[in-house]
């Protein structure tokens, strides 16, 4: 059956609806499927049928007649050429009947019945479905039973039905003899069965090239499409069945509304693309990007649902996160070599630490020092990068151009007969390297030391500030664990990375300033590794280039890093970690730089952070300076400011209160109030913006230090002397003495150390020593712990929890002896430090800053120190303190005596003041 024009099927209907017995015609096919010519070769065949389309659509041009014809016998047209025009008008005299009764040989029968039985085999083979299997077994099966005179037919039914190339089937209808027929379909046959082996072939192989792939999507797509079928199943059951359940509600309201919780198939994609284009942008090469993309290509291979596939993923998470520094150069250079680059950066920078913090002049001078440096280094190392970066382009430059130079010798070297003089051999020129990495740009590593409160972690991030980069701070308190620090390595359950990248990733760029804060307090080696020591390796500018993080397992940069390191004390730092710092100290603020400081920072801070505005409150000088003698006593601010958001918030409080009363907003100002106030009621209650110092009670309570004041009274053998605590600050400490019935003894007690102890048997030999020049003993030769009684002395330091140790009580424990010994009493509001020798010699001490701070804030009117520390207190101590504190040097301790007790107090033999010069 064939579709024909309307034209063509109207003539025929028409021819059909004459004749008597179907009429023949002939079906001739185009010379090829594109040419509009006509083959020479052509089927008589009988009409069959003609349909014509259906009436609704006969208007339709385009919908052809269908004719079914009978095949009788081939038909040659003499004038195929221009046959065209004629067919259309359907000629009547055309075609010869070429006479194709002769029979085949047998032998070219059973060839043609081999090739096509192979040819149907193969295809039953590879038939996509049973129908066609079986289409093709019954063709083979006919050929099997097929005569040798049936053998063409055969042949013509076969070429007809298979699926061959049109132009070899013009070629198969040209064949008129039986032969000749049967030998141009084995020739068919023959070829159609090769092009399905090879086709075959080359499918199997890229079938096995694919089918793992493959296999991975197809069952990806298999699992998501099945939990998509289990989502959806979830949400058809009724809701009342899951009513009972806790999270239905939860369930109904995703049901209800589309929510990204049910997007998770989208959100994992993207955040895979997102772990993807940072791996990219990873610089090539990089220790880090090969460790990514291994991980990458073993996190594709891993099944989505495994434990294996979580780890793997939050370790590239976290590898992708850090800052490395290919991929942050292209936007920190911008930001942080501008704030560089600008010519007031450090004007801009001494105005910031000034805004920042009061007084510290000679810390804000060495750190403008410090940044200056930093800012010559950067920049020096910007340019030389950046003349390396020069170098590369003009040696790529100069590569390429002797690359072309090199092609056109090699024609002429052709061209000109192999001459060898012509051949030459270039050494290619070193490639000078880019300076990005292991380049150490910063100054030394800094210190800040001093007691709490004193400022050292809010001038990291003045100095963060001024150089416009992100602060982080890592508490290294309590740190007992080397893998807090470096990471613990993947294989552990939970493992992440340690504290210093987990900071770099917070900082989001490779040069953040870190402060590591109270460096002193890390504890060192134990079972769980050397926390110092990783501190060591970190702040190495040698080695911290190329820092070992356990959990990443690639070298980390921390060359860009500033570190600054704060501390209370020196004593438990560890000496190579002290060796990398340079030390600033912090000694703690006088009376009036702390009035300063709350004036100008802490009460504008409170007040903001309370929600209150100066026109609320204000607190008087006065009430400031009680607050600070009566209810703090410390080196650093931390409880003067806790003391004034305490007095803020309650004023706070009253101000609300005050507000609701008189029915107005709190948010507005006092100002405002008193026009808009309210008439009276009996609810209103009185607001006053002012505290004054009687006030304190109230809101703070007892002043925790007025016991402490009456406490230190004149006694015999009591004495003030001067320490340091463990913290760097600097206080008073009573030496206590008492006599008790016993042999002559000395006891010492309050925790104290083996050099305290030393210097106060040291201080009673003295003593004893000069018992008789003193007036204690009536000859040489009494002890005065013996005579008149035999008595023991012990000697306590209060607060006997605190570990006390050092020379530097010498002096006073001497003159509480002399005060127990004599009856002599040394005034409560002198305190002393000093060392002694066994010749009676006060040597120096440290501490000298703090502890006269000390002294002035516990109201000390009278201190005396060694001579040896006069340079100490005039560098260190501020004006305003030695003004109002009288300081007495003493170089022996008959002179200490003079100034504790008073001139003439304690006398003194005068016939036993010659001491021998030998
Ligand atoms: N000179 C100053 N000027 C202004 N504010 C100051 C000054 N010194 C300290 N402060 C303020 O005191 C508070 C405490 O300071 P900070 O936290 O820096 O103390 P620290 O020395 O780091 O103490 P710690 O040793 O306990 O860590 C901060 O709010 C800080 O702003």
């Amino acid at each position: 059956t064939i579709p024909v024009s309307n034209a063509i099927g109207e003539l025929l209907l028409e021819l059909v609806q004459e004749a008597e017995v179907p009429p023949v015609i002939a079906a001739v096919p185009l010379a090829s499927a594109e040419a509009s010519t006509l083959h020479e070769w052509g089927t008589a065949a009988r009409i069959v049928r003609v349909v014509r389309p259906p009436r609704s659509l006969a208007r339709d041009s385009q919908r052809p007649y269908l004719l079914t014809l009978h095949g009788l016998a081939r038909v040659r047209l003499p004038e195929a050429q221009n046959a065209r025009e004629k067919i259309d008008g359907l000629a009547e005299r055309i075609v010869e009947y070429p006479n194709a009764d002769d029979d085949p040989s047998a032998e070219v029968a059973a060839t043609f019945k081999a090739a096509a039985i192979k040819l149907l085999d193969r295809l039953a083979r590879d038939a996509p479905n049973e129908s066609k299997r079986d289409f093709y077994v019954k063709l083979s099966n006919m050929v099997d039973e097929v005569t040798t005179q049936r053998a063409p037919w055969l042949a013509d039914i076969l070429i007809s039905s298979l699926n061959i190339e049109y132009a070899d089937k013009l070629d198969f209808l040209s064949a008129v003899q039986s032969d000749d027929r049967l030998k141009r379909a084995t020739a068919v046959f023959v070829k159609q069965t090769s092009i399905s082996e090879v086709s075959k072939k080359i499918a199997q192989s890229i079938d096995e090239s694919l089918s793992k792939q493959q296999k991975e999507f197809f069952l990806r797509q298999q699992l998501s499409a099945i939990q998509r079928e289990l989502r959806n199943l979830d949400r058809s059951v009724p809701a009342a069945s899951r009513s009972g359940t806790p999270d239905a509600a939860e369930r109904k309201g995703s049901n209800a509304s589309s929510s990204e919780l049910d997007d998770e198939d989208h959100a994992e994609h993207e955040e895979m693309q997102d772990i993807r284009v940072k791996i990219e942008a990873m610089a090539k090469d990089s220790e880090e990007r090969k460790m990514a993309v291994r991980e990458w290509r073993r996190l594709r291979r891993t099944p989505a649902t495994g434990i294996e596939h979580g780890v793997i993923r939050n370790y590239l998470e976290w590898l992708t996160a850090v800052p490395w520094p290919a991929s942050a150069r292209t936007t920190q250079t911008s930001t942080s070599f501008e704030a560089l680059r600008d010519r007031n950066f450090l004007s801009k920078a001494r105005a910031q630490l000034d805004a920042d913090h009061y007084g510290l002049e000679k810390i804000k001078k060495r750190l403008i020092e410090y940044l200056a440096v930093v800012r010559l280094k950067e920049l020096q190392a910007e340019k030389e990068s950046h003349l390396a970066s020069l170098e590369v382009e003009k040696h790529e430059a100069q590569a390429e151009k002797q690359a072309k130079q090199d092609a056109e010798a090699k024609t002429s070297v052709d061209t000109e007969a192999k001459d060898d003089s012509k051949a030459l051999v270039r050494v290619p020129a070193p490639v000078p390297k880019l300076l990005t990495r292991g380049k150490s740009v910063k100054g030394p590593i800094l210190l800040f030391v001093g007691p709490p409160g004193t400022g050292k972690t809010s001038l990291g991030q003045s100095i963060a500030r001024a150089l416009d980069r992100p602060f982080q701070r890592i508490s290294l308190g309590g740190v007992r664990d080397e893998g807090e620090i470096r990471g613990h390595r993947r294989t552990y359950v939970a493992s992440g990375p340690g504290n210093i990248v987990q900071a770099l990733r917070k900082a989001g760029r490779s040069d953040p300033v870190i402060l590591l804060d109270e460096v002193d307090k890390i504890s060192h080696g134990n079972f769980h590794g050397d926390p110092a020591a990783a501190l060591l390796e970190v702040l190495d500018p040698e080695q911290n280039h190329s820092f070992h993080d356990h959990y990443l397992n690639v070298p980390v940069d921390l060359s860009q890093v500033l570190f600054i390191c704060t501390s209370n004390t020196l004593e438990t730092i560890a000496a190579p970690l002290l060796d990398r710092c340079e030390v600033i100290y912090l000694s703690g603020y006088t009376y009036d730089e702390k009035m300063h400081i709350a004036r100008r920072f802490l009460l504008p801070k409170q007040l903001q952070a309370n929600g209150l505005t100066e026109d609320h409150l204000s607190i008087g000088d006065s009430t400031l300076m009680h607050i600070a003698t009566h209810y703090t006593r410390e080196a650093g601010v931390r409880s003067l400011e806790r003391a004034i958001g305490a007095v803020v918030r309650y004023k706070a409080v009253e101000w609300a209160e005050y507000c609701d009363s008189i029915g107005v907003d709190p948010n507005i100002l006092l100002s405002d109030v008193s026009v808009r106030q309210a008439p009276d009621s009996p609810l209103r209650r009185a607001y006053k913006n002012v505290v004054e110092e009687q006030e304190l009670e109230i809101i703070l309570g007892i002043p925790r230090w007025d016991e402490d004041e009456c406490e230190r009274e004149e006694r015999r053998g009591l004495v003030y002397g001067l320490v340091v605590t463990g913290t760097g600050e600097g206080g008073v400490l009573p030496v206590e003495t008492i006599m008790v019935p016993g042999s002559g003894k000395l006891k010492l007690t309050g925790s104290l150390g083996d050099v305290i102890k030393e210097s106060g048997e040291l201080a009673l030999s003295w003593v004893k020593r000069h018992a008789y020049d003193l007036y204690i003993t009536k000859t040489h030769a009494q002890d005065p712990l013996k005579n008149p009684d035999p008595m023991d002395v012990h000697l306590h330091l209060p607060s006997g929890a605190v570990r006390k140790d050092g020379p530097s009580a010498g002096i006073a424990m001497t003159c509480a002896f002399v005060s127990l010994l004599t009856g002599a009493c040394v005034p409560s509001h002198i305190a002393m430090t000093g060392e002694v020798t066994l010749r009676g010699r006060v040597g120096a001490v440290g501490g000298i800053k703090e502890k006269v701070l000390g002294a002035h804030r516990a109201q000390i009117t009278k201190v005396i120190l060694p001579w040896a520390n006069r340079k100490d207190v005039e560098h260190d101590v501020p004006k305003d303190v030695r003004v109002n504190l009288q300081i007495v040097f003493v170089r022996t301790i008959e002179e200490t005596l003079e100034a504790a007790f008073g001139k003439g107090v304690i006398g003194w033999r005068s016939d036993v003041l010659v001491e021998s010069r030998l």
